[in-house]
């Protein structure tokens, strides 16, 4: 079977594949194929190694319906028309747990950034700026005993909790499609309404994946609904805020902050607002970017391509129509 590995993968899971004994041709590139490249590349091969940055909507699966699998590097797989994907009979998998703990790190990262309006001093330094010692200047906010709002206590949200925890002794409460009785157990978490989470969170941090249900729904309203000292994190899709509503919340005070690790698009425009506000951090996208993570992604994606071609189980399957 003729395998594409449509960008510059770390190379341990490249090796199992060869191994295996699989044909690999692979895009050495650090710039990733343009969406014609990919279509006419996929054409010759029967297996796609796919990334989150690529768009295989319904006119690409179309375009490549002979595909025998799609094996995503990543653990989210909103760019996949997945209904489409089963209609054609095209199985497709993930990268679950691979980047749970980086993920987190980041989310954390970006919070306790944004409470200290760390990025916002750096830029100061660097412009020439290092100011002097102010009493009232620059002030932040601690985070200890806080509460922390988890929207999405799955494998990386219920993570993010437990440093939250372990950290800070924050009061974690939480909403989800269903309850999480573990994490209940684990760190006396509480389960909420969505409305409660908006309410009580002093910090609201997302980490449900984009879908139908969640796109754009942080919105003017919902922040309207939060505390005005509250600090929003989205280290999930940039597609689950609505880009302009957060800019205005943070403008007009209705939240006191935010730290986006995900945006709408990526990348931002530079001129975009929230790239010099006092109170945001904003990272490129880099949940994942651990050299411990990239390799058990590498490793599970080739594994994910290893035991289909044996016709084993897939371990990793997302689309269980097919
Ligand atoms: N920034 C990054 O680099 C990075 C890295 C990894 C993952 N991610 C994103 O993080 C997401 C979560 O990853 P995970 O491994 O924790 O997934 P997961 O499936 O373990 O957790 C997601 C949780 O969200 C909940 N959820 C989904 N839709 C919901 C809704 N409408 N209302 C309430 N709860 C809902 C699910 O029940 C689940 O518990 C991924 O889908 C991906 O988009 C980003
Ligand atoms: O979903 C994921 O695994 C990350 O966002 C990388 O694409």
């Amino acid at each position: 079977m003729k395998v594409l590995v449509s960008l510059n993968f770390p190379p341990l899971g490249i090796e199992m594949l060869k191994q295996e004994g699989l044909d690999v041709t692979v895009w050495k590139n650090d710039i990733p194929m343009t969406r014609e490249e990919l279509i006419q590349a996929t054409k010759e091969h029967d297996i796609l190694l796919s990334s989150s940055i690529y768009t295989l909507d319904a006119d690409f699966l179309e375009k490549n319906k002979h595909l025998k699998l799609i094996s995503q590097f990543a653990v989210g797989y909103n760019n996949i028309d997945i209904e489409k994907a089963t209609e054609l009979g095209i199985p497709v998998t993930n990268t679950p747990n691979a980047m749970t703990d980086a993920t987190a790190d980041i989310a954390f990262a970006l919070m306790l950034a944004v409470s200290r309006k760390m990025f916002h001093m750096h830029k100061t330094i660097i412009s020439g700026d290092w100011g002097h010692f102010r009493p009232q200047a620059n002030l932040g906010m601690e985070l200890k005993g806080k509460t922390v709002g988890i929207f999405g206590m799955g494998r990386i949200g219920s993570e993010f909790a437990r440093r939250c925890l372990g950290a800070y002794n924050m009061k974690v409460i939480y909403h989800n499609r269903r309850p999480n009785t573990e994490m209940e157990k684990e760190l006396n978490a509480s389960y909420v309404s969505f409305e409660e989470l908006l309410k009580e969170s002093d910090v609201l941090s997302v980490h449900a994946g984009l879908s139908n249900e969640t796109k754009g729904l942080f919105n003017a309203d919902v922040f309207s609904k939060m505390k005005s000292s509250a600090i929003f994190i989205n280290t999930a899709r940039g597609g689950l805020h609505h880009e302009k509503s957060l800019i205005e919340a943070l403008q007009n005070k209705v939240i006191w902050g935010a730290g986006l690790d995900v945006t709408n698009p990526e990348p931002m425009n530079k001129d975009n607002p929230l790239l010099n506000m006092e109170n945001v951090a904003i990272t490129p996208h880099i949940g994942s970017a651990t050299v411990e993570s990239r390799n058990e992604m590498s490793r599970l994606v080739a594994l994910n391509i290893i035991q289909f071609s044996r016709g084993e189980p897939l371990t990793n399957l997302v689309s269980p129509g097919v």
